[in-house]
């Protein structure tokens, strides 16, 4: 773990974001360290409320203004102290190096341009080294979608759920980023397309070397996915590791009871061990 420290993709020390009265605050993430490496698949798993997106947004500095304050902590992506950084350097960092998908594409995607154009334009934006219409047909070809000459050229509302989803990772992709950061990408979707979605990120982990920050209350979801993973609770991290290893033998008390709350995963569980 040590050797491999140096070479993090993303490391966060010590972050702290409050909420609220300077003098009282909600402190929304209290003290949080995570990191990721290249390649992996990390995931941070808790109830509503415990912190996950503000800590993913923070590493951005993407957190609701002005309500919400970066108060403390180290965030280094690729070398660089995102917190420190300057609002133009940061939209760089955003645009060309982190991307964010989130559970509902179809409020993200815009319903009155077509797939394609959107996507296109997210590739303008941040990329100079391809051609335009080629790169979105790629990309909606990457993410699984049939047909995508025909996908490009429609809007939002003709696609399924599921098929939203996976434009939106289009879209993500579009400026060929390092890290992508998840946030409860499938909860919107019903069981088999979520399994999908899940198998696509798989997929582009696999395929492109995507680094992936999975923010989900579903431990189930983790057990098929992620490498790592950061249990939080009330803003902080109650435990993590290697996903097996906290899944077969939860030490805290909160991990025991979000793994009770999935009935499915015991059938991971059993299959699992069968395989050790
Ligand atoms: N816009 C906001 N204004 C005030 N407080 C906020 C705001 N956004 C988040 N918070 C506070 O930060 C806490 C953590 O929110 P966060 O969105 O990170 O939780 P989460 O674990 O991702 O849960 P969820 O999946 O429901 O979003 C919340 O419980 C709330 O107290």
């Amino acid at each position: 773990m040590e050797t491999k420290q140096n070479s993090a993709l993303l490391s966060v020390e010590d972050l702290e974001v409050h909420f609220g009265p300077v003098d009282d605050p909600v402190r929304a993430v209290d003290r949080v360290d995570f990191n990721i490496f290249p390649g992996e698949i990390v995931a941070l798993v808790g109830e509503s409320g415990s912190g996950k997106s503000i800590s993913a947004l923070s590493i951005a500095k993407l957190i609701p203004q002005p309500a919400g304050r970066i108060v403390g902590g180290k965030v280094v992506f690729q070398a660089l102290e995102t917190l420190g950084l300057k609002d133009s350097e940061l939209r760089k960092v955003r645009g060309d190096k982190i991307s964010y998908i989130f559970q509902e594409p179809a409020t993200s995607l815009n319903p009155v341009f077509t797939v394609g154009w959107q996507i296109g334009e997210a590739i303008r934006l941040h990329r100079n080294d391809v051609q335009v219409k080629p790169e979105v047909e790629k990309l909606l070809a990457a993410v699984g979608l049939p047909d995508p000459k025909r996908t490009a050229k429609s809007y939002p509302h003709e696609l399924s759920g599921g098929m939203q989803q996976r434009a939106m990772i289009a879209m993500a992709l579009a400026c060929d980023p390092d890290l992508l950061v998840a946030d409860e990408p499938t909860t919107a979707l019903d069981v088999t397309v979520q399994k999908q979605i899940l198998e696509l990120l798989i997929d582009l982990r696999e395929k492109r070397g995507l680094s992936i920050l999975l923010i989900t209350h579903n431990l189930g979801i983790v057990a098929n996915v992620a490498d790592r993973v950061y249990v939080m609770k009330s803003g902080k991290i109650v435990e993590f590791g290697e996903t097996k290893t906290v899944l077969k033998t939860p030490q805290h008390d909160y991990t025991k009871k979000l793994l009770k709350a999935v009935p499915r995963l015991h059938s991971v569980n059993r299959q699992d061990a069968r395989n050790v």
